[in-house]
């Protein structure tokens, strides 16, 4: 199979653990002989720094031509710490999930064995945990209008959502909890926000449409906690975009690193795959980043063109390297590998 594959990069260590899941796909095309062609582009600050633009029209037509897009992390200190800014990188990636349509990013979280004893939690809390949070996207707070009155002294951000982008999303999660264990809790602020109780009603409403799915609605700060002291509770989660973005770094710690966490953002054109965490920029050139949330996305990418036995093969190197301690300082502090080893490691599994 010919697989065309945009590679976007990004800031911080975004080149330096998408090299590894790069590393990992080419192993992959030679051991079943698939033929990859890379496009690389620019995006986020560093594309802000060479063209002006977090996310420019060549690096959009670059995904739009390509059967999926492989993307790092954008993010840099010197937009964050600057209030003023005009443009940022990550307005780069709002405008890459908007323009192809990201309607859903969804974010897998389970324990792995190996790691137990790696989650702050108690063991017997996070063994067996596991479950899919389905994040809406392109709408929410992130894409509201927002604004700073003359005097700066007020600023304002605002929450949209209309049914049809609440059925979406939550057509996708009633699916997903179909092919799982038929769990679904909607993450909600019903009792405060008016958002919220359209997703809430909008839920209510297609529940009988699913019958065999259990459906449960909790308030998000009630979610946060019971993520963490029930983890195991949990099956599909669906949630509006911020929520879902906070309650899913928040469930990384179930596992043991945010470093370990891959996602899939899919919708009407082309899909991403994308680790969940940042640009992680007090480590970019150090060679220490963890890489295993960017290549599971390569494995969910891979899975995504139905090429199931290659993303089990990644899935197997992963679990794999875990076992044998081939972990970078997150997971182990005491004997680190390199980010660079790792992925040595993984493509040479994949070698056999
Ligand atoms: N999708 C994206 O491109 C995202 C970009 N950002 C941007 O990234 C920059 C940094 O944001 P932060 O809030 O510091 O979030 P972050 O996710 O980059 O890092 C937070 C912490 O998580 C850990 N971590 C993250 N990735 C890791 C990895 N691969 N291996 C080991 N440990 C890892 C580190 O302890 C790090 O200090 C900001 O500019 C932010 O806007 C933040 C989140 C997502
Ligand atoms: C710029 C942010 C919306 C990125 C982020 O935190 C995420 O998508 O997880
Ligand atoms: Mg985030």
């Amino acid at each position: 199979m010919k697989l065309n594959i945009a590679v976007l990069a990004g800031d911080g260590i975004g080149p330096e653990i998408v090299t590894q899941a790069q590393k990992v796909l080419d192993a992959i095309a030679a051991k079943y002989h698939h033929e990859i062609i890379y496009s690389p582009a620019l995006v986020g600050a560093t594309a802000i720094d060479q063209l002006g633009d977090p996310y420019p029209e060549t690096t959009h037509e670059v995904c739009m031509n390509s059967d999926a897009v492989l993307f790092g992390a954008i993010g840099d200190p010197k937009f964050d710490n600057d209030p003023k800014a005009k443009v940022r990188p990550e307005q780069g990636l709002l405008a890459m999930r908007k323009k192809l349509g990201l309607y859903a990013n969804i974010r897998p979280v389970a324990t792995f064995p190996s790691l137990l004893d790696k989650s702050p939690l108690r063991l017997d809390i996070v063994e067996g945990a596991d479950m899919v949070v389905v994040r809406e996207l392109t709408g929410g707070i992130y894409f509201g209008e927002k604004g700073r009155s003359e005097d700066l002294k007020k600023a304002f951000d605002t929450c949209t959502y209309t049914t049809e982008e609440i059925e979406r999303i939550l057509k996708l999660a009633f699916s997903y909890a179909g092919k799982r264990d038929k769990r679904l809790t909607v993450v909600d602020k019903a009792n405060v926000l008016a958002t919220s109780r359209l997703w809430r009603e909008t839920a209510q409403a297609m529940e009988p449409a699913y019958k065999d799915i259990e459906v449960d609605y909790m308030f998000v700060d009630n979610a946060a906690m019971q993520l963490i002291q029930w983890p195991k509770k949990f099956d599909v989660i669906v949630t509006e975009n911020m929520f879902g973005d906070i309650i899913s770094d928040e469930a990384s710690v179930i596992t043991g690193s945010l470093g370990l966490l891959p996602s899939a953002s899919v919708g009407v054109h082309t899909s991403v795959f994308e680790p969940i965490h940042g640009s992680y920029p007090q480590a970019a050139g150090k060679d220490i980043a963890n890489p295993v949330a960017t290549v599971l996305s390569a494995a969910m990418l891979l899975e995504s063109l139905d090429l199931l036995e290659e993303a089990q093969l990644v899935r197997e190197a992963v679990n794999k390297s875990l076992e044998e301690g081939i972990v970078t300082e997150d997971i182990n502090k005491e004997k680190p590998y390199k980010t660079s080893e790792v992925g040595d490691w993984l493509a040479k599994y994949i070698a056999g």
